[in-house]
């Protein structure tokens, strides 16, 4: 098994700085399908992260008691809402975005796995499934062959166990995952200490973060990053592996200012600048 290791040199290769001429019209549209009642901070969280990182637009698509919260918490991000009032039950739209990302704090309300499942029958943009849209492909096996190639799914281990099945070693657990990825021939963004990126046979391995990232909101953060990448046009593997090294990146950039302790997700948002500004300054 040969693993990548992501240096900074090699994410510098992949980073293009952004246009002197780029308007918001040509920074890409992301959407970010995520939240039900009680959990719409993993939706603020997510289409902040997205904004932050590059997009020119961003629509978070949430159900109708996630309006008001959106729209204050995040005054740059449009809202779309969902005709139900907690949960999301039918993922339709009339904007034409570049990227769409589907889970964090979706639930998994049977309204909501149909709405997925419609959804992923007649869609054709580049797509990021994290959180509850795996928990419901877990459940919906059959519904994988839907997925349009290099879709990238980003689950943590629990969500990779109900995925790919138990492990009894690390060496199985990649074996898995590699099959998984080349069956259905999706990237699969392995989250842990460290992060590892699977597209088929090949391995990357990150070499930022610490500690500090294991806080509620991490991984919905994760997903705005690559989210965002993937509409500013990255390919779905450039912007998996720079999306989880920029992620990596702004927890120790962070850390000697915060501590482990004090940094939360929204801090990951916070430090995405300077994250971003340490590639600027190498290009
Ligand atoms: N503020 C919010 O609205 C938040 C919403 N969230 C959403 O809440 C829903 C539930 O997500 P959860 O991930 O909490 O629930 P899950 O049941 O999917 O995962 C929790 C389980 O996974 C295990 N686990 C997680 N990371 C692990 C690791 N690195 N190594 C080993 N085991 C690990 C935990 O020990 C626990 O047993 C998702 O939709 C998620 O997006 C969370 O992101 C937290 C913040
Ligand atoms: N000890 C750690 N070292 C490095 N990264 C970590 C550590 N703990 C968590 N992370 C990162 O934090 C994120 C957690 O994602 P996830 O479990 O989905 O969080 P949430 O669902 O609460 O948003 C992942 O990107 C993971 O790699
Ligand atoms: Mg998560």
């Amino acid at each position: 098994m040969d693993t990548l290791y992501s240096t900074k040199s090699e994410i510098v290769k992949r980073y293009n700085p952004i246009d002197p001429k780029a308007h918001k019209g040509t920074q890409g549209h992301a959407l970010i399908v995520a939240g039900s009642y009680g959990k719409m901070g993993a939706a603020a969280l997510s289409s902040k992260a997205c904004l932050k990182s590059g997009c020119g637009l961003v629509t978070a698509f949430v159900p109708k008691c996630g309006y008001e919260i959106l729209q204050i918490s995040n005054p740059e991000v449009m809202t779309i809402t969902d005709e139900q009032e907690k949960f999301i039950s039918n993922i339709t739209f009339d904007i034409k975005p570049q990227a769409i990302a589907i889970g964090p704090g979706l639930g998994q309300e049977m309204i909501t796995q149909n709405a997925l499942h419609q959804f992923l029958k007649n869609n054709t943009v580049p797509l990021i499934l994290d959180a509850d849209a795996l928990n419901i492909l877990s459940s919906k096996k059959e519904w994988l062959s839907l997925l349009q190639s290099k879709t990238i799914l980003t689950p943590h281990p629990k969500e990779l166990e109900r995925l790919i099945g138990k492990w009894n070693s690390d060496e199985e657990k990649f074996d898995k995952t590699i099959a998984f990825s080349k069956q259905h021939d999706v990237i699969i963004v392995m989250k842990g200490a460290p992060t590892f990126i699977i597209d088929g046979a090949v391995i990357y391995e990150n070499s930022t973060g610490n500690s500090a990232l294991a806080t509620a909101g991490s991984g919905d953060v994760l997903t705005g990053i690559i989210t965002s990448l993937v509409a500013q046009a990255y390919q779905p593997i450039n912007a998996s592996i720079l999306g989880v090294y920029l992620h990596g990146l702004t927890a120790d950039v962070a850390l000697p200012e915060t501590g482990h302790h004090a940094f939360i997700a929204s801090d990951i948002i916070n430090y995405l600048g300077k994250a971003f500004l340490t590639l600027e300054n190498e290009k």
